[in-house]
């Protein structure tokens, strides 16, 4: 088994003439917390659209698991275990926290809702969506419909939906994007949980979070990897704090 859970090689973006990420070589550690930062238009989002196959690469490869999956479909892609966080707008706000966490765990199983199944037959999910809820401390919203919780509860129960899939490798896009100080800790306070089981790769601009939670961190300017390495070198480095003029380091 590698060292690495996912690696890429030369990964390109070129959208209609312009480069937007460019010969992108990274590795992700099996079991770490890995950011990927950078100023605005930095290329973080495509990234991730490339490895989830949201895009096709232009050029470049990419191995998870050892698994080259550069041609590879991206509901096949989620299947082998490299998943990312779904946005809110994909969480069913009129159902319930505990429904929407029962849908996700009916998902790998290929089955839609059954709503002939029998009841008894059905409790076994019930334990292990409230398993997960509880979780993400979000057991007294079990019975609340999602487009009713606040901001915060809802980018935990996204985290949870997620969880729900038991992904080896999870990407999360911004995880405490917009979110009050006190939401901030309970999401950093989560990660670190599901990290302990997992390995975990995000897109976070609050650099607080990534000095807390990140073992790795890799910069990218202008879609190409500027700096790589752990929080206290990267963001000692001259480059870095330049992309980043006016940001404490
Ligand atoms: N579909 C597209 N067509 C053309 N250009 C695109 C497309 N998607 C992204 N870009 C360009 O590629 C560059 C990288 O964008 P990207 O969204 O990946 O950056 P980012 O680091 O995620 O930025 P932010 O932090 O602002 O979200 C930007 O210049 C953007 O305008």
């Amino acid at each position: 088994m590698s060292e690495y859970i996912l690696e890429t090689e030369g990964l390109s973006k070129d959208f209609r003439g312009f480069t937007a990420v460019q010969d992108v070589r990274l590795r992700v550690r099996r079991g770490s917390i890995h950011a990927l930062i950078g100023p605005n238009g930095a290329g973080k989002t495509t990234v991730f659209n490339l490895l989830t196959k949201f895009l096709q690469p232009t050029r470049g490869r990419i191995v998870f698991d050892g698994q080259d999956i550069t041609a590879t479909a991206p509901a096949e892609v989620a299947r082998l275990g490299l998943v990312r966080s779904f946005q809110i707008s994909a969480t069913f706000g009129h159902m319930t926290a505990m429904e929407n966490v029962r849908v996700a765990l009916q998902r790998p199983l290929g089955t839609s809702f059954q709503f002939w199944t029998p009841v008894a037959s059905l409790a076994p999910l019930n334990d292990r969506a409230m398993a997960l809820l509880e979780a993400v401390d979000l057991a007294s919203y079990a019975d609340i419909p999602a487009a009713e919780m606040p901001y915060g509860r809802k980018r935990a129960l996204e985290i949870a939906t997620t969880l729900a899939l038991d992904p080896p490798l999870m990407l999360l896009d911004e995880p405490t994007q917009g979110m009050g100080h006190e939401d901030v800790d309970r999401v950093v306070a989560l990660i670190r949980k599901v990290a302990a089981e997992r390995t975990v790769l995000m897109v976070e601009h609050n650099l607080s979070v990534v000095e807390t939670l990140s073992d790795t961190i890799t910069v990218l300017q202008r879609g190409q990897i500027l700096a790589e390495g752990p929080y206290a070198t990267v963001s000692k480095d001259p480059r870095v704090l330049e992309a980043y003029v006016g940001v404490e380091a």
